[in-house]
């Protein structure tokens, strides 16, 4: 096991002048029913906030709104639109799927259309209820596994339910073995996430603290992993990933000092300034 150290923030680079939007990569955020909308516009809000070129949010209709008012950076596609949502996954970099997503039929539906049609050179961020969906369907993980590159980001409850081991028993064997048989990287969040990657050691988050314990932290946190893993991880996708895990909690960390609880949205709105400050 390997605890994390600021180290790890030399990831975030210096951008070259010679370069656009295209060159930071395409996000697509899926997720916000009509209860949760806000978990999505949270996640998305990251991802633009965290440095993602182009950013698109596939929610529900009745979410356009405040997305538009809340993060104008970012385009729109309804929940309903398969059509175009076909269209946005294909010309993704990385894909978020999940923060509040919910688990009625068509979110099911949105669910088996990403994995059907996401490929080998792409991420996608398995969130929330995608992960408590998939949890009735584990048997055909390793099917999916091939396709995409699957980062997984289960609170300890959910890691439960998909892997099937109770909260009490999550040992870094017992899931280092889930993980191997998932074939994907897990990112298990709870006070010192771990992250769980293929043939590397054990990541051990060191920071963070209860002043994150708030609804919104962890759709914040797959914004900002999808940003860091469509700028970053070229050379190194472990380390993109793991440098945004620390972000998250390093920004809190610092809010904290002044702060009772720590938001989701305080989190965003520093995020340009901490990277800036770390990027070599
Ligand atoms: N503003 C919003 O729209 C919000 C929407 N959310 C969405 O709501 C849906 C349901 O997710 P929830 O996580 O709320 O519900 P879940 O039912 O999946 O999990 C919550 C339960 O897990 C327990 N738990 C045990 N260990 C935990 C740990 N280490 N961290 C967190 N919880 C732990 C909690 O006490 C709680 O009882 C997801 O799609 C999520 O993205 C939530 O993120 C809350 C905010
Ligand atoms: N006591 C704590 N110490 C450190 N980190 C915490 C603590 N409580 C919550 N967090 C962090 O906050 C996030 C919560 O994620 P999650 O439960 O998925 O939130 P939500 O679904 O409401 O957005 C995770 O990154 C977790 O590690
Ligand atoms: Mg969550």
């Amino acid at each position: 096991m390997q605890d994390l150290t600021a180290e790890i923030l030399t990831v975030i680079k210096k951008r070259p002048t010679q370069s656009h939007k295209g060159t930071y990569g395409r996000v697509v955020t899926i997720g916000g029913n009509k209860q949760y909308g806000g978990a999505i516009l949270m996640s998305t809000s990251a991802a633009v906030h965290a440095g993602a070129g182009l950013v698109t949010c596939v929610t529900a209709p009745e979410n356009l709104s405040a997305l538009h008012t809340f993060v104008p950076e970012a385009m729109f596609v309804s929940s309903h639109d398969y059509s175009t949502l076909v269209d946005v996954i294909q010309s993704a970099t990385v894909i978020v799927i999940g923060p509040g997503l919910g688990t009625e039929d068509f979110a099911a539906d949105i669910l088996q259309i990403v994995l059907n049609r996401v490929t080998d050179d792409q991420y996608l961020i398995i969130d929330g209820s995608a992960i408590t969906m998939l949890a009735d369907v584990k048997d055909q993980l390793h099917i999916m596994a091939p396709h995409g590159q699957l980062i997984f980001t289960p609170h300890e409850m959910e890691w439960q339910r998909l892997s099937g081991i109770k909260i009490a028993d999550q040992t870094e064997e017992n899931n280092r073995q889930k993980q191997e048989e998932y074939q994907a990287t897990v990112v298990l969040k709870k006070h010192h996430t771990k992250i769980y990657a293929p043939q590397t050691p054990t990541m051990r988050l060191p920071i963070g603290g209860p002043y994150m314990a708030t609804g919104g932290m962890g759709d914040t946190l797959t914004g900002i992993i999808a940003a860091f893993m469509a700028q970053f991880a070229h050379d190194d996708p472990q380390s993109a990933l793991a440098a945004a895990v620390y972000t998250h909690s390093a920004i809190a960390d610092e809010l904290s000092e002044d702060a009772y609880v720590v938001l989701p949205t305080d989190i965003i709105e520093r995020l340009q300034k901490f990277m800036k400050e770390h990027s070599k």
